[in-house]
């Protein structure tokens, strides 16, 4: 289990994260999520032990990890970071570097352990590339399968999928979690991405300006965001006051573009424009005074007036 308690960090004069506390299950993935600049890197680098915080505490399991004033090299066994910058020796293979941190002295066990992990990424025809020659896709999969190596207990990756594209990331990433829930290794990773947050973590972590303001399942997050941050963070998102669908409260809804539909006793809103996503259509509307979007299965033409209520 991890445990963080009270944490505050600065850089210089700079307030970067202010009293956080928060507990993640051994096993479990978590995803940490924020604008940019909100603080998660830094909050990975503290967990890692690679800064000094101005005050509070980090233990996993009974050990306490500290920063670089009460140690030389930073990281331990049990828990392996995987940095934005991927941190690969440029003139070695790709396999070489896969298994930069396993021993030597059993060659056969070192060589069956990176061709599973190459294979596990998808890297096993560029095993004897350089990685300098790697695309930044394929360095981060490298990468990915150097810090699984050891079989860490506990694994922080900051963007673990930002440099691999689309089409393949959903492969990946469905792997890697299987892989680690399977292991027992724990997960926090950071994302810009709701649906990568929203599909492979246990539990979200929100930060806002160095505060943990939210940390709950992704279902309760996602459809009941307590703020318009959450809210705009995890999804496409309405903010529509209650009163624009004659409901007699004070409070703004947070409605999800597939949460409004067209029928014939909801408020009427004049289309502005329809994008096809392949599925279906987005439309953009204007409900009183405000732009709004909703999901619909045929397109609708500019001006054409229609009724729409909110699903839930
Ligand atoms: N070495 C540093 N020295 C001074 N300030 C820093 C340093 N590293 C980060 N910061 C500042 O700390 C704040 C938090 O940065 P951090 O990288 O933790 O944010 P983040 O949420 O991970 O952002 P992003 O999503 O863009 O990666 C930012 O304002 C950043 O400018």
């Amino acid at each position: 289990m991890l445990q963080v308690n009270q944490l505050s960090f600065s850089y210089n004069n700079s307030q970067i994260l202010s009293d956080v506390s928060f507990q993640l299950k051994a096993g479990n993935s978590y995803a940490l999520i924020g604008a940019s600049g909100s603080g998660k890197s830094t909050l990975l680098k503290l967990v890692y032990g690679l800064l000094d915080a101005d005050s509070g505490s980090i233990f996993w399991n009974e050990k306490q990890i500290l920063g670089p004033a009460y140690h030389l090299v930073p990281g331990m066994d049990y828990m392996k970071y995987l940095a934005q910058d991927f941190d690969l020796m440029p003139f070695v293979s790709v396999a070489e570097n896969v298994g930069r941190f396993l021993s030597n002295f059993y060659l056969k066990e070192k060589k069956n352990r990176v061709d599973e992990l190459l294979e596990l990424v998808d890297m096993t025809e560029f095993a004897n590339v350089k990685a300098k020659f790697l695309s930044g896709g394929q360095m981060q999969r490298t990468a990915l399968a150097r810090v699984l190596a050891l079989e860490p207990e506990f694994l922080l990756l900051d963007e673990p999928f930002s440099h691999i594209d689309p089409f393949q990331k959903r492969e990946l990433a469905t792997q890697l979690f299987q892989y680690c829930k399977q292991k027992g290794i724990t997960i926090l990773f950071t994302s810009h991405t709701p649906e990568e947050a929203l599909m492979y973590a246990d539990e979200i972590l929100v930060l806002q300006n160095g505060i943990l303001i939210e940390k709950d399942i992704p279902q309760n997050i996602y459809e009941n965001p307590k703020n318009e941050y959450i809210a705009r963070l995890t999804g496409d998102v309405n903010i529509i006051p209650a009163n624009y669908f004659d409901l007699n409260i004070n409070e703004v809804l947070y409605v999800r573009p597939h949460e409004l539909q067209i029928s014939n006793d909801g408020s009427e809103v004049k289309i502005k424009h329809s994008y096809f996503t392949g599925k279906n259509y987005l439309i953009y509307a204007v409900l009183n005074d405000l732009e709004i979007c909703f999901v619909h299965k045929t397109a609708l033409q500019p001006n054409e007036r229609v009724y729409v209520s909110v699903l839930k």
